[in-house]
């Protein structure tokens, strides 16, 4: 159950733009990136001290941050003789927006479920805010305040947008669906959850849909509906699974200013995305991870033409996309060419 004490306080946001399918302006963007190419980088108070304090942090692998929210400890997962997850050691600073990236395969999901109490680890500890968070459930996961969202299951795209909201104010709704619809168990305070979901559907320009089943949602007010659904529960960490994905161009700049508004409102955020323009824009920090390992981690700018993240893309698809034109950086370019030479 949310805390008494937080439970109907959501966090005003301005300047987030209109989440409308079809925005006013006659600039309606091609393609995801060229709507991305119109966002220019946070300029808040909040994305610059991330910038600033990240600053002084050395792009290694495992580095130390000066105030992490999570700590991650040799953290290991198999699945029968191979290794989906093997992360050492990993911290995750305090109110930044942290980027995981990776190619397909490198176990990115399966960190998220190992942190988030939906999977358990061969070996490994981590903490959240200094308490020990391995082997909690994920409800328990949620209730400390980390909290991930989820992509619309068949079940609750059955339901309508405002029983989701309810619903996941309740807990985790992809663990206990059933229990949290039997009436009399949440009866009590759904009055108040459902004030606090009007406002949160205001904030994300879905108030106008809260009786439409959410299956009826665009791809991009689904990921709004997601990130409503998370900010239930107050969390202090929200952790994002790609939220770009099948999004419209013409929602992505609206979906990444929710995204920085999180932050901006003192959050915490950790997300997986495999749009590497997105990953540029609003990442404070990005990690890559690739077949288990954490291979990289540094600022967005510098990290894409870290040798080893090009290693682990072009390792696994020759055709990837790193959305900074970092292949085209002649000291990148000169290294690949002295590569394939020696082939
Ligand atoms: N339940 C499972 N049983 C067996 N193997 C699994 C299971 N879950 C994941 N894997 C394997 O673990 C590895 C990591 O998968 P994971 O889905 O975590 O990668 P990912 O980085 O999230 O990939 P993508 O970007 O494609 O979503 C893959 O080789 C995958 O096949």
């Amino acid at each position: 159950m949310p805390d008494e004490t937080t439970e109907n306080k959501v966090t005003e946001v301005s300047d987030v733009p209109e989440a409308t399918d079809v925005p006013e302006s006659t600039d309606v963007p091609d393609s995801t990136v060229e709507a991305l190419d119109a966002v220019e980088r946070s300029e808040t108070a909040a994305a610059k001290a991330a910038e600033h304090v990240l600053a002084a942090v050395e792009p290694t692998v495992g580095v130390s941050k000066p105030d992490p929210i999570l700590v991650v400890d040799d953290v290991e997962r198999r699945f029968g003789g191979m290794t989906a997850v093997d992360v050492q050691h990993l911290e995750v600073q305090r109110g930044v927006i942290t980027a995981l990236i990776g190619p397909n395969g490198a176990g990115k999901t399966t960190f998220f479920n190992l942190l988030t109490g939906f999977d358990k680890p061969n070996q490994g500890t981590w903490s959240f805010e200094g308490r020990s968070l391995g082997g909690v459930s994920a409800a328990k996961v949620a209730r400390n305040g980390m909290v991930r969202t989820f992509q619309l299951t068949k079940a609750l795209s059955r339901l309508t947008v405002m029983q989701n909201m309810l619903l996941a104010a309740m807990g985790n709704p992809g663990e206990n669906l059933f229990g949290s619809l039997v009436k009399p168990l949440w009866a009590g305070t759904e009055k108040r959850n459902t004030e606090k979901a009007l406002e949160l559907l205001e904030r994300f320009k879905l108030d106008a849909k809260k009786d439409d089943f959410a299956g009826s949602l665009s791809g991009g007010q689904r990921k709004l509906l997601e990130m409503a659904r998370a900010l239930m529960t107050d969390p202090t960490m929200i952790m994002l699974d790609e939220p770009m994905a099948g999004v419209n161009p013409a929602l992505v700049q609206s979906l990444l200013h929710h995204i920085q508004a999180l932050r901006d409102d003192g959050m915490t955020v950790l997300f997986v995305e495999h749009d590497m323009h997105a990953v540029r824009h609003i990442s404070d920090w990005v990690v890559v991870m690739a077949e288990g390992k954490i291979v990289a981690e540094g600022p967005p700018k510098s990290v894409m033409q870290d040798q080893a993240v090009i290693d682990a893309y072009l390792g696994a698809h020759h055709d990837t996309d790193l959305g900074d034109d970092s292949l085209l950086d002649p000291a990148v370019l000169a290294r690949l060419e002295a590569e394939e030479e020696k082939r």
